[in-house]
């Protein structure tokens, strides 16, 4: 047994004795943590993988269709390399970064994803707890398996933080009205609107494994409505209203909350242009293709993302443009940003933390790449957010070379 085996089965065991009592869980992950040297967000994602079932497993890692779109969300980013600077005074790296009228610690949030319950008995309240304690602003699911209120309190014990609810729109309109309004009076501070949903994706091992929400958890946000037998089936479509638009959805919207409104899965320059000239007031875009788990063949995050910077910043300058996809290391980070992206949101990188360590996992998972961004700062010649410019890449080009940006 090589040593990265040996480290995941003392880490196994470690939890197996955890699960017998909730009170000493914590502990035994933080201890466990310590104990199998994990150090980057690979070692997590091995460390998940070993501890969930095959359908579960699945759900959170696979991409739809041959997968393509989810490789190459992480391959593009090695179509960059960094032109490090030198000689310059990095003794005081600032990573702070401002947006919703808060200061997180870097310019990293949790992405929305779905049933965190599956990964954790403790789930997103668990999440919220390492986000609070990171000061790293959290996105919570539509199909989140804790009530929203819930979640943001579980936080709150800690410190205060942002929340922002992600909003799949029902064909049930007054399901979706109530719950943004229940957002805005727990204290919610943005509604993220997922627009590349409008019907599920191609999720081949979904379908093999006939996934299904496990019977003994819930999704309480909007469960009087749809019904936990229909969740993960091909009936998702029916009950997500697939005919949103631009005027009428988003005006609608707007009318419903004082909350900002951000649209979640753009990818294109037409359509951040559309978000720039809405007179819904939209504070900014995720450039996004939903983890490579929508569209196949869809363009990578990374690949997209100069043409929606472009568009946005030439009509508006404080016009937010977020990121995700494919994000696992620090450099990841700073090559996002350097192309312009206002800051980065992880999905899986905190499921495979919360999986192992519950809240101790995802505060590793954050830990390690606030560690690796910082690093990557140092080691480039970039003191402050705004040192991060395109001229700190060069991009691959025919023939293998590579050329400054
Ligand atoms: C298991 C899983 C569940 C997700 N659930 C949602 C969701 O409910 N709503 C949403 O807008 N995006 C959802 N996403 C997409 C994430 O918000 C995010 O766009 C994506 O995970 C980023 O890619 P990464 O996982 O490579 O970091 C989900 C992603 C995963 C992996
Ligand atoms: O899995 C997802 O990506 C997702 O957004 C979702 C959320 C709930 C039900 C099904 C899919």
């Amino acid at each position: 047994m090589d040593k990265p085996d040996k480290m995941f089965l003392i880490y196994y065991v470690l939890h197996f004795l955890a699960s017998f009592s909730n009170s000493i869980n914590n502990f035994i992950s933080w201890f466990a943590m310590a104990l199998t040297d994990i150090l980057c967000i690979h070692d997590l994602e091995k460390a998940a993988q070993g501890m969930l079932s095959q359908p579960i497993l699945d759900y959170f890692n696979d991409g739809s269709g041959d997968g393509v779109a989810l490789m190459e969300n992480i391959s593009a980013f090695e179509k960059y390399k960094i032109r490090p600077r030198i000689l310059r005074n990095v003794s005081n790296i600032e990573t702070k970064k401002r947006a919703l009228g808060s200061t997180m610690s870097f310019p990293l949030a949790i992405a929305p994803t779905a049933m965190q319950c599956m990964a954790h008995e403790e789930g997103e309240k668990a999440t919220a707890r390492a986000a609070a304690r990171a000061n790293v602003f959290m996105g919570v699911s539509t199909f989140a398996t804790t009530t929203l209120e819930d979640i943001k309190q579980s936080g709150d014990c800690l410190c205060d933080n942002v929340y922002m609810l992600q909003l799949y729109i029902f064909k049930d309109r007054h399901t979706t009205e109530i719950l943004v309004k229940r957002a805005e009076s727990a204290g919610y501070k943005a509604i993220l609107l997922t627009c590349d949903t409008p019907r599920l994706g191609n999720r081949h091992s979904m379908i093999r494994n006939n996934f299904r929400l496990p019977s003994h958890l819930q999704l309480p946000n909007f469960d009087q409505y749809i019904g936990k037998e229909k969740l993960g089936d091909v009936k998702y479509p029916n009950t997500t209203d697939d005919n949103i638009t631009w005027d009428e959805t988003l005006l609608w919207l707007r009318s419903l909350t004082k909350m900002e409104i951000w649209l979640k899965g753009i990818s294109t320059a037409e359509d951040v242009e559309l978000a720039v000239q809405s007179s819904a007031n939209i504070t900014g875009v995720i450039v996004s293709n939903h983890g490579g788990r929508q569209l196949d063949s869809a363009l990578s995050t990374l690949d997209s993302l100069s043409e929606c910077v472009k568009a946005a910043k030439s009509k508006d300058k404080s016009f937010q443009v977020w990121f995700d996809g494919g994000i696992r290391k620090g450099c990841d980070i700073f090559k996002a940003l350097a192309l312009g992206a206002d800051g980065v949101m992880i999905g899986r990188a905190v499921l495979w933390g919360l999986t192992m360590g519950g809240e101790e996992g995802v505060f590793k998972a954050l830990s390690i790449l606030k560690a690796e961004f910082e690093l990557t700062m140092a080691l480039s010649g970039c003191r402050t957010l705004s040192d991060i410019k395109s001229s700190n890449l060069a991009r691959k080009a025919e023939g293998g070379f590579f050329t400054r940006l």
